[in-house]
């Protein structure tokens, strides 16, 4: 294990500074975990992951500190849990890389000067999320509660509380841990399939309510239920569900939910609506950034009184029902069922009588939709990460519809998507990037794409 000095120059996608060596006549990456652009530092090389070229180097001395870097992390845990990569670098610097990043990502198809600046947090704003998912670990003498370190189901200790979500949730992780204790109920063991405590989900909807769901692997007796719900009580919690799910896998809100406090939803407000939600339907986690997004978004589609909108992968109907305020009719497709539910509820509570709504994949639904003769001006589509399944892009052209506005949460598979538009006679006109997930890599991004005249 040689010391070097390395120069940093770049960010990877596990978070881990980039540098670059010469070596035998040729480049090769070294990752730095810690380091970030514009430091220069000494530090121990160690070989890369296996069947790699690269390399790994563990810091041992700054020579030089990156001006990016802020004076005092956003969080002394960000290193621990992993969540936060970009926490030591300043909020300015942290914008000025998603744009470049997602520069790079498009080169080939957008025009530099298409792609606007990062839509920010204002100054003075703390960057916040509304939703948390934590884990039980140990038995119950030794129950913990926490976040998977990163890459592992291994569950952090001291990672209940997160300086990004309201208090409420840290106590209530906690309290429903002891309570958990005292009852001498220990952690799901996800090797032996046995165990009570598995997952604890909380969202937060500011007056609209604190809601909680906890996961457990087995039935729990109505004392016990009984115990956690006075427990999630007096730590603020205002509506709470529990399910048993005893299968294995990473998705652990899988199974009915019960009420055991309130109805188990609470109301969330976004751009002058309600919505109500469940521990089981998706909701954006930042609420600061999500109404700006929502704005964004219908701004660019430029919604007329006399025209369609198709709202893909709606969710529990926030922009269907946002575009049918504006729209004679918009259409909301969701695979879920217990949100296809609530945008149904929704519309009502909302007085809106131009939204409908399907339940089902967006692949199977839109065929549908054609023989049926909808045709939209407007196809917004908001799809997993992974983007949109495929012939999704085919079909939508086939619904040629003049503008499709397009909201990622994951890049790549946005510019794939656009490449496969292009194909099919659609061009991006502005690709705007919002910081839905500050100190974070991530990047939420709205690509609206109109289609070229004669196609
Ligand atoms: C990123 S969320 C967007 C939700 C909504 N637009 C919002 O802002 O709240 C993606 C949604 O797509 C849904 N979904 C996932 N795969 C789907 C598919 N194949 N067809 C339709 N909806 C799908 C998910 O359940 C989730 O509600």
């Amino acid at each position: 294990m040689t010391l070097q000095k390395l120069f940093i120059t770049d960010i990877a996608d596990s978070g881990a500074g980039i540098a670059w060596r010469q070596a035998a006549g040729r480049s090769v990456r070294v990752f730095v975990p810690g380091g970030l652009p514009g430091d220069v530092l000494e530090a121990r090389l160690m070989p890369g992951p296996a069947g790699s070229h690269s390399l790994s180097a563990r810091p041992e001395r700054f020579l030089q500190r990156s001006p990016s870097r802020r004076e005092k992390p956003f969080c002394p845990q960000a290193c621990v849990c992993g969540g936060c990569p970009l926490a030591a670098l300043s909020y300015p610097a942290q914008l000025d890389f998603k744009r470049r990043r997602l520069a790079e990502l498009f080169r080939d198809i957008v025009p530099e000067g298409l792609i606007r600046p990062v839509l920010g947090l204002e100054p003075g704003e703390r960057p916040v999320r509304n939703k948390a998912l934590l884990h039980f670990a140990g038995r119950s003498e030794a129950l913990s509660v926490g976040l998977y370190a990163p890459g592992s189901h291994r569950v952090l200790d001291q990672t209940a509380r997160c300086p990004q979500c309201p208090a409420w949730m840290g106590e209530t992780a906690l309290a429903v841990a002891q309570a958990g204790a005292k009852l001498g109920l220990g952690a799901w063991d996800e090797r032996r399939l046995e165990g009570a405590l598995r997952a604890l989900l909380m969202r937060d909807a500011g007056e609209g309510g604190r809601l909680a769901a906890l996961v457990t692997g087995e039935k729990l007796s109505a004392q016990a239920l009984s115990r956690i719900r006075e427990a999630m009580r007096s730590a603020g919690v205002t509506s709470a569900s529990v399910c048993v799910n005893s299968e294995p896998g990473n998705a652990p809100l899988r199974g009915e939910m019960t009420p055991i406090l309130g109805d188990g939803s609470v109301r969330v407000s976004l751009c002058g609506l309600g919505f109500r939600v469940r521990p089981e339907t998706f909701l954006q986690v930042n609420p600061l950034q999500t109404p700006r997004l929502y704005d964004l978004a219908l701004s660019l589609a430029q919604i007329r009184p006399q025209d369609r909108v198709l709202d893909l992968y709606c969710g529990v109907g926030t922009l269907t029902l946002l575009a049918a305020r504006q729209a004679r009719e918009a259409f909301g497709v969701e695979i879920v069922r217990a949100s296809v539910e609530e945008a149904e509820r929704n519309a009502e509570a909302n007085g809106i009588r131009s939204a409908r709504f399907a339940c089902g994949p967006a692949a199977g639904i839109l065929p549908e939709i054609a023989r049926a003769g909808f045709s939209p001006r407007i196809v917004i589509a908001d799809p997993p990460r992974k983007g949109l399944e495929a012939g999704v892009a085919e079909a939508i052209s086939a619904l040629r519809p003049e503008k499709v506005v397009y909201i990622a949460c994951g890049p790549g598979a946005l510019a794939r998507d656009c490449r496969r538009f292009a194909q099919l006679g659609y061009r991006v006109s502005a690709l705007c990037p919002v910081d839905l997930f500050p100190e974070t890599l991530h990047v939420e991004t709205v690509a609206l794409m109109s289609r070229v005249e004669g196609k």
